[in-house]
């Protein structure tokens, strides 16, 4: 039996990191620099106005308030995109907007609700000091500076900024293309009918929906518990993919199908001290990283939270894989496996002006308890050396 640690550490070695690609911007959220960005423009890259109004030069309406206001004559209109840019004579004002370049010869801007708004002449009534309402070239990016750190995770304020410097597309952690296989012959997928003895099918829709929601892509396959279909289906694919994770057939029945068919071919079983979850693989076939988790619904969304998001956030760039975790009392008795992990699904909450919440368990701990797990929003983990936790008690808590 291998530890909850060391197989995380095993799975996350197995998936390595991925190698860099280019995308355009709209294919990048979510995913992670791969290389230092540096800033094509400066931001702003000219000097523009922050506030619609006349750009002056400020001791021509030095002293000017309502009831002496100053009149200039307006020489120019500039508006947001106005590409040439006009000298500003003293003693003359340019009506400019928000965005524009702010002419040579003007050291402020008026805003038009101190004048009042004439387009050949203006009357100033309110001083300006130099610099009001100016914006200045580099103020936010300097040209050529790091504007984006290799690592940075691209979210719409860094995607934004990465155009805004001028990039059509960035260099990323490339995501990773998964295989979910689902393996067993009683499966069935909605809306076919169900025969006696079968079920629907529910371990793939979990996975893919998980992974992709990391930014990978994932396609789905499902298999029936026969070796030579297993191997004769997924095989000629693998080259596609950079992950293939499999649910079910890997514990100690009589047609443990991705056991069988695996098993020698570069891919080792074992199991792991927790619960659920215990029985785990993990190896190559023909090169390809394969992560084959146990069937039951549970184990496979536990081992997924526990051993698979943590190794593709790795893989993806990520530095921080882990979910948050905070302490949090039990609002009743719980029990566990002695020498085992185990991760009841459970509902964490915590009260106003509390600095402890609370915790209690959502369903019991049986694998199969798919509908507990939707009511749940974090995973109660209770240590190997833990067989009982009291009510009170408090406890590790991984927020989901
Ligand atoms: N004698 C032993 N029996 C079992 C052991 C053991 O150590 N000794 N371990 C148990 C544990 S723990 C688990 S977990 C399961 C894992 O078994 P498998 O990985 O071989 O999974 P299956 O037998 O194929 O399926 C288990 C269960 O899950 C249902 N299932 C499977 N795939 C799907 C799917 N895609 N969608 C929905 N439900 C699925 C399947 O029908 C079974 O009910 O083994 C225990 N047994
Ligand atoms: O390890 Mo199994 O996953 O307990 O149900």
């Amino acid at each position: 039996m291998i530890s909850v640690d060391e197989y995380r550490a095993a799975v996350t070695a197995l998936l390595g990191t991925a190698a860099p690609i280019s995308l355009p911007l709209a294919d990048c959220a979510g995913l992670v620099l791969a290389e230092d960005v540096r800033a094509g423009v400066s931001l702003p890259p000219f000097d523009n106005s922050a506030m619609d109004g006349y750009a002056v030069f400020s001791a021509d309406v030095a002293g000017a308030s309502p009831e002496h206001p100053v009149e200039l004559p307006v020489t120019e209109d500039i508006p947001a995109g106005r590409t040439d840019i006009p000298e500003l004579t003293r003693g003359t004002a340019h009506r400019i907007m928000t965005g524009a370049p702010v002419p040579h010869g003007a050291d402020s801007v008026v805003m038009v609700e101190h004048t009042d708004g004439g387009k050949e002449k203006v009357r100033v009534e309110r001083a300006a000091e130099p610099g009001a309402h100016l914006r200045h070239t580099g103020e936010d990016v300097r040209e050529g500076t790091v504007a984006l750190s290799a690592g940075t995770v691209l979210g719409p304020a860094q995607l934004g900024l990465a155009s805004a410097v001028g990039r059509e597309r960035l260099p990323v952690r490339r995501p990773l293309r998964v295989l979910v296989v689902s393996t067993g012959s009683e499966l069935v997928v909605p809306p076919r009918t169900l025969r006696q003895g079968q079920i629907y099918e529910s371990n793939s829709v979990m996975l893919a929906t998980a992974i992709r929601g990391l930014g990978c892509q994932a396609e789905v396959a499902i298999s029936i518990d026969d070796v030579a279909s297993f191997r004769w289906e997924i095989e000629p694919r693998l080259g596609e993919f950079d992950l293939v994770v499999t649910s079910g057939g890997v514990s100690a029945g009589a047609y443990e199908v991705v056991k069988d068919a695996l098993t020698g071919l570069g891919v080792d079983f074992t199991k792991v001290a927790m619960q659920p979850g215990g029985p785990q693989g993990s190896g190559r076939w023909n090169g390809v990283p394969v992560v084959s988790l146990p069937g039951n619904p549970v184990s496979v969304l536990v081992s997924y939270e526990v051993f698979l998001r943590p190794a593709l956030l790795s893989a993806l760039g990520h530095t921080d894989v882990d979910r948050r975790r905070v302490r949090a009392r039990l609002t009743e008795r719980l029990s566990s496996p002695r020498d085992r992990r185990q991760f009841r699904r459970g509902y964490y909450w915590q009260a106003d002006g509390e600095v402890t919440g609370e915790v209690g368990p959502r369903g019991g701990p049986g694998s199969h308890l798919l509908a507990a797990f939707t009511q749940a929003n974090c995973l109660i983990v209770l240590p190997e050396e833990v067989t009982e936790a009291p009510e009170g008690s408090e406890v590790d808590v991984l927020l989901l």
